[in-house]
């Protein structure tokens, strides 16, 4: 089942407090949603991730079907069972990860023929196939098979590539049977022109899915064109279904989200920089393994009551990641995440509260932002 709830939304921005029920559970929005590309939110055990209060994980079609593959993901029961996760998952269909990761791609009207980065060897994803893998993946909310065009390109390559994706999300809504256990959500494409944007929008709106997707963004455009091109597309999508943007989360980003009508977003940002060192705190990101915390034996955050900072110091995580220590990368990922996961839920409180851009003006402050 799905559903999505929509309980608030605030007076002086277009934020909005959500709730959506799925069978594998419920999700608070907005939600930051950590990704686990390979079926697994890197060095977390699921334990560890609903103990910093992770609702809903991400998964990766296009890396599941080169590793392990679709069979033994079928013969385990699907990817609940077989990572052991009995949470919501969310998959991406696979269009995103074949653009950034393979080359020699090929794309035709029919579906996009590609080389596996891994060992070179020739592949097809079609919208029926990334519809039927992730069927076989049995995640809860599953994408449309997209497009997601480079930055900066020309009015017309979006117009025909926004044009193909509509046609591709027909195919992939008239192929999706098991619609009881998965919810199949649109992507908006359309570049940075509004106009397409607002063709897209209005077209996957007509095709009548329970959600949708901002695609084609965060794809290295300045943050301010890519808040502008987000405020524009909010406007053309249904109040009562959910809204999620595709590839955003250092906390600037998230806010401005937010701000402009978002529900749900990813990042792989967090979990990516926690393995170099980088943490997040109210006061900033930090290099922890920089000598400016050789002694210093107060927690990553003083604000911050997650595991890691519960029990460990600067120092110490300082001279794990200095030894290459695989309990350093644990430690600030943990901490990071909950950072976000936390930061979401004050921002859930504040719109609950009416004080939304009040907490975000606070936030930003603290934070170092503008
Ligand atoms: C980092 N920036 C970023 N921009 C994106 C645009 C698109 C887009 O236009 N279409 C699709 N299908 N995906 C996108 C993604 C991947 C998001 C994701 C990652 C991991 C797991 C699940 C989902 C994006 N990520
Ligand atoms: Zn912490």
């Amino acid at each position: 089942m799905f559903k999505f709830e929509l309980l608030k939304t605030a007076k002086d921005s277009k934020a909005r407090l959500g709730k959506i029920t799925t069978n594998h559970g419920e999700i608070e929005t907005p939600i930051f949603m950590p990704v686990g590309t390979r079926a697994t939110v890197k060095t977390m055990t699921p334990d560890e991730l609903k103990e910093i209060g992770s609702q809903i994980i991400l998964s990766n079609t296009y890396h599941l079907f080169l590793r392990p593959g679709t069979e033994i993901i079928e013969k385990a029961g699907g990817l609940h069972k077989f990572m052991n996760w009995d949470k919501p998952i969310l998959t991406d269909s696979g269009g995103f990860q074949v653009f950034s990761l393979s080359d020699n791609r090929k794309i035709t009207e029919e579906g996009v023929h590609f080389r596996s980065h891994i060992d070179g060897s020739k592949m097809f994803i079609s919208p029926e196939k990334s519809i039927d893998i992730q069927n076989i993946l049995g995640s809860d909310i599953i994408m449309a098979f997209d497009e997601c065009a480079p930055y900066p390109v020309s009015h017309e390559y979006i117009d025909n590539s926004m044009r193909r994706t509509l046609r591709w999300a027909e195919r992939c809504k008239v192929h999706h049977k098991n619609t009881d256990n998965q919810t199949l959500f649109g992507i908006i494409q359309g570049g940075m022109y509004k106009d397409l944007r607002e063709i897209s929008a209005r077209e996957m709106v007509d095709m009548d899915f329970k959600g949708y997707s901002i695609g084609g963004l965060s794809v290295g455009e300045p943050i301010d064109l890519m808040n502008d091109i987000l405020d524009f597309t909010t406007d053309f999508m249904p109040e009562s279904k959910p809204r999620y943007l595709m590839g955003v989360g250092s906390p600037d980003y998230l806010f401005e989200a937010v701000e402009r009508g978002v529900d749900m977003a990813d990042c792989v940002l967090p979990t990516r920089i926690a393995r170099n060192g980088t943490v997040l705190t109210h006061n900033g990101k930090i290099a922890i393994k920089n000598a400016l915390y050789k002694e210093d034996f107060s927690a990553l955050d003083k604000e911050c009551d997650c595991y890691t900072c519960r029990n460990f110091s600067k120092a110490y995580i300082r001279h794990l990641f200095n030894v290459d220590e695989i309990l350093g990368m644990r430690l600030a990922t943990i901490h990071n995440l909950y950072f976000l996961l936390d930061m979401m839920k004050n921002i859930r409180e504040s719109i609950r509260g009416d004080y939304f851009l009040e907490y975000k003006d606070d936030f930003y402050k603290k934070y170092g932002y503008k």
